[in-house]
């Protein structure tokens, strides 16, 4: 079945929490027809400048859909940007460029042209743009956000891959084990045998934010009702959508505009720093205070840089902004996988049967999966990089910039540019995939490498999917996320028979958010497998 197609009756839960409806009280008009004024003003002067700028060189710069002045962009763009970026791939190729306001956008759409710039020459196209994300959110010194090469940036890549390598990882594998442990029995418990529409989203999402909690900051909510897990997880949505590369208009105009007025994406941005620092830089101050009164404090992120805080002159500011990073990028990125693993699989019931049947013959009825069975689950396996190819939760990534100009193949990308992966058709491609839009597990089921490990294949045609980046900018919590990711979706397939309830069907075709893709709002019927589910989850934990 094309998943593309499966959008039978969407559901809606009253519990779901993540909401981006927003209502425009009547005092805000004349201030959104003034914002909309200033745009088309922007936009005409963008689009003029633009042309005299690239008019020279056009004939240089890769092919693409050139003229659109701003508004024009953003409205060819639209919500769904990643399908746009594959119909011009279709047309100018897997290299092309698109002028939206001030900023070129070089976009690459295959592997192979990946490999060439990002990987191979990755000296020149590693950096960020100052925009709202990296500007007004991360002050320009989070790990996403430095330029490349900077003292920052290398700082804090290495500080966080102490905390995200694989002896890392190792050590804190059991305190992933105890949350997707605790999620499985709050859905037991929850879902009433089957009698109950559950919407698994909330469940998810506080699995993904106690995992980062613990590992970050050393504690953790105890339950789903804690209304920390609502501040967190709007947070952490906030941040995708005040970020999305493509749709952030304020961005696209010069940094003079964006000083002059009050945009409302860039008080977004600046409201969503000081909810950050509130947020966590409370809770850090709070260790701090009790490591410098002598009390011990449970291992952390936290107590680690406040540790070694003097040997590697970092600020307050450093110590909160990283923690801030870890915080926004390993949450909502790894709840999502997990979401768009319940809300297709019950469409899916001879994949989930397959699973089952493996996770009988090799893990049996009498505990559940662990990481050491992962190997020998090659089908789970499977499913989970399906999942991940055909609902990347962000499809432009974290777009790249380059720091010189360079020649690639008789066409100049200059300094400056916005470099975007276009991980949709990388990952949609007929060239590689047969059936593209359909989800089918057994195209990975000879793949046993990790996504983190694949990331690494010398033939960028042979690696899984390129949901974690490319080059040097790699996403640095791989092995995390992978291994989260697994110990959900291996026990939820052990613990349930997942199906839609009542014929509520979720629309896969939809999303929830801007940037971040999960899932709209759905429920459905979650019914364990067999009588000794019970027994096994209340030995465990
Ligand atoms: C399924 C889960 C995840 C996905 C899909 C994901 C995806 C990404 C992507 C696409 C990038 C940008 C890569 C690039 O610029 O080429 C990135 C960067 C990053 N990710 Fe992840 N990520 C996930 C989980 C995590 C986790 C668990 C952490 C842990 C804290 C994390 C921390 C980071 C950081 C710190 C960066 C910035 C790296 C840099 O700019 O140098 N991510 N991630």
């Amino acid at each position: 079945m094309n998943y593309q197609e499966n959008n039978a009756t969407n559901t809606r839960s009253n519990s779901f929490i993540y909401s981006t409806a927003v209502s425009t009280p009547a005092r805000a008009y004349p201030y959104l027809f003034f914002t909309i004024a200033c745009l088309l003003l922007a936009s005409i002067v963008q689009h003029v400048k633009a042309l005299l700028t690239h008019a020279k060189r056009r004939s240089r710069l890769p092919p693409g859909p050139w003229g659109f002045p701003l508004i024009g962009s953003v409205f060819s763009i639209g919500l769904f940007p990643e399908r746009t970026l594959d119909r011009w791939a279709r047309k100018y190729g897997p290299l092309y460029s698109v002028t939206m306001g001030k900023e070129l956008f070089i976009v690459l759409s295959s592997p192979d042209v990946v490999k060439d710039l990002v990987i191979t020459n990755g000296n020149v196209f590693s950096d960020r743009q100052v925009n709202i994300r990296n500007h007004e959110v991360f002050a320009g010194r989070g790990v996403t956000a430095t330029h490349y090469g900077d003292e920052h940036w290398r700082k804090h890549r290495r500080l966080s891959s102490v905390w995200l390598n694989q002896k890392a990882v190792d050590r804190y594998t059991h305190v992933l084990d105890f949350e997707a442990t605790d999620m499985l029995k709050a859905l037991y418990a929850d879902s009433k045998n089957g009698t109950v529409a559950l919407s698994p989203q909330t469940y998810e999402g506080r699995c993904a934010l106690n995992n980062m909690l613990t590992i970050v900051l050393g504690t953790r909510t105890t339950s789903i009702h804690d209304p920390f897990i609502k501040t967190a997880l709007r947070i952490a949505r906030e941040f995708m959508n005040v970020s999305a590369p493509m749709s952030n208009l304020v961005d696209f105009v010069p940094l003079f505009l964006k000083k002059a007025f009050p945009w409302s994406l860039k008080l977004r941005g600046e409201k969503l720093h000081r909810d950050m620092m509130k947020l966590y830089g409370t809770m850090i101050d709070e260790i701090a205070a009790t490591m410098a009164s002598g009390t011990d404090v449970p291992d952390s992120l936290v107590k680690y840089l406040l540790s070694v805080r003097d040997a590697e002159a970092l600020t307050d500011s450093d110590i909160k902004l990283l923690v801030c990073a870890f915080m926004i990028g390993g949450v909502e990125t790894t709840a999502s996988v997990m979401q768009w693993f319940t809300a297709l699989i019950p469409s899916y019931p001879d994949v989930q049967r397959k699973a089952q049947d493996e996770l009988d013959r090799v893990v049996g009825r009498g505990r559940l999966p662990t990481v050491a069975d992962e190997a020998n689950l090659p089908y789970v396996h499977a499913i989970i990089k399906e999942v991940e190819r055909c609902f990347n939760p962000i499809w432009l990534g974290t777009p790249h910039a380059t720091s010189q100009d360079f020649e690639y193949e008789g066409k100049l990308i200059p300094k400056g540019a916005t470099v975007v992966l276009n991980t949709w058709s990388m990952q949609h491609s007929p060239d590689r995939w047969d059936r593209p839009l359909e989800f089918d597990p057994e195209r990975y089921t000879s793949d046993p490498l990790l996504s983190s490990a694949s990331v690494n294949s010398a033939d960028p045609n042979a690696r899984d999917h390129w949901m974690f980046g490319a080059g040097r900018r790699v996403c640095p919590g791989m092995l995390l996320a992978e291994r989260e990711i697994f110990l959900v979706v291996s026990r939820l397939l052990w613990a349930f028979d997942m199906q839609e309830f009542e014929g509520r069907r979720t629309d896969l075709n939809r999303y929830d958010g801007l940037s971040a893709r999960s899932p709209v709002p759905f429920v459905m019927r979650l019914t364990p497998r067999f009588e000794g589910v019970g027994e096994v989850l209340g030995r465990v934990g």
